[in-house]
């Protein structure tokens, strides 16, 4: 039988343990210290979401702490994180997760980030373009990529925020003000187009989609999301009408999840998917791995715009090299010369915002 004021002391122990006192954020933006024999931690990649306690940000939030390869998990918002953060920390795996709250807290969040993801600002509601989201959006970006170049100048930035066609001309130029760009280490994530093309391929041609490769270039808004449907993988053909309708769907698949959630936002579990498939490729190619191929909206010299989404190689240091098109039918030269003229406005548009 242990003594009273031991037994005491112990349940004492254990209630300040599930009813700490009310959180607070501490200069380093940990959540409340634990107890912990850790020296540090375990060998991986350090990883921080800015947006993350969003629809995008917390499954995206879930899943990288599931993936092998991070070692820590910064997650950043100016509202909710210490929740989320409480939350995923729990989880069993390997991740060391800390948690950042409002701009002041911007600068620790980002400081020795190798990779930065970024589903920071706001959702479309029906009836919107990508584009009626510039207005607030821009300064969203603007902010966290002047938070970058100056904390982790050499992260590699997946950008997810819309209108993408003009966000990543937004980062670049924020980028080039501070004399830090590397066209290699800024990707626009049009990952969710591919998985869509896949997903909507392999229903058609009645594949399994995990076999499907869909090559989709140009931007990620409407016209400008241009499937290769000509160099799908497995080989295979479809009628017009197949590639009338397959483009159509893969074009608007934003739109068909926006009207689907009826103004309570866009994708954003297929999006989380879509982002973690992407990072981990990124992540893959940091740690040495070869043959890392995926397609983004990278700085480009593929057509006459300054910026295209196409299939790149991914390497150490990041984009190590931009693949042609390659050879495009009727169909696909007519919808690339449509896509090229919106895609112009809109990189003009982000890269005046900055300049003006
Ligand atoms: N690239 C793509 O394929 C793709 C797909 C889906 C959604 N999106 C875009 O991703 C963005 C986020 O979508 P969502 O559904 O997660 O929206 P959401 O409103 O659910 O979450 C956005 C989060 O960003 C946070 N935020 C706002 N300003 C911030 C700032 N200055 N710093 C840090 N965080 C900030 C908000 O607090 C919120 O938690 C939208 O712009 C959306 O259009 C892109
Ligand atoms: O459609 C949107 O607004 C969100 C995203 O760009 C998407 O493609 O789902």
């Amino acid at each position: 039988m242990q003594p009273t004021s031991e037994v005491n002391q112990r349940l004492a122990r254990i209630s300040a343990h599930l009813h700490p006192p009310s959180f607070q954020m501490g200069e380093t933006s940990g959540l409340r210290p634990a107890i912990c024999r850790a020296k540090g931690a375990a060998p991986g990649f350090k990883v921080a979401i800015l947006g993350a306690a969003g629809g995008i940000g917390q499954p995206l939030a879930l899943l990288m702490k599931m993936n092998p390869l991070v070692s820590v998990l910064h997650l950043y918002d100016v509202v909710n994180t210490p929740g989320v953060t409480a939350d995923v920390s729990h989880m069993d795996t390997g991740a060391v997760v800390r948690g950042f709250l409002g701009p002041q807290q911007l600068e620790n969040a980002l400081t020795g980030m190798n990779l930065v993801i970024i589903p920071a600002g706001v959702p479309r509601k029906p009836g919107m373009t990508r584009d009626d989201l510039f207005k607030i959006n821009a300064g969203i970006v603007k902010s966290l990529s002047e938070g970058i170049a100056k904390c982790c100048p050499n992260a590699i930035v997946n950008l997810i925020s819309n209108p993408v066609n003009s966000t990543v001309p937004i980062a670049a130029e924020v980028f080039k003000k501070a004399g830090t760009f590397d066209p290699k280490r800024l990707l626009g994530v049009t990952m969710l187009d591919v998985v869509r093309a896949n997903t909507f391929v392999a229903e058609v041609i009645g594949l399994d989609p995990r076999e499907v490769d869909v090559p989709v270039v140009g931007g990620h808004a409407g016209v400008t999301i241009l499937p290769l449907l000509s160099q799908v993988k497995p080989p295979c053909s479809f009628t017009p009408k197949e590639i009338d309708y397959l483009t159509d769907r893969i074009q608007n698949g934003g739109t068909e999840v926006v009207e689907a959630k009826a103004g309570t936002g866009s994708a954003t579990l297929s999006m989380a998917y879509a982002a973690v498939k992407f990072a981990d490729t990124c992540l893959r190619a940091l740690r040495g791995d070869s043959g890392v191929v995926a397609c983004a909206f990278v700085a480009s010299e593929v057509t006459e715009l300054p910026f295209f989404a196409s299939k790149v190689r991914l390497g150490r240091t990041g984009v190590e090299e931009v693949y042609p098109l390659g050879p495009l039918n009727e169909y696909e030269r007519a919808g690339l010369e449509k896509a090229k003229k919106e895609l112009a406005a809109s990189i003009e548009k982000g890269v005046s915002f900055i300049r003006k």
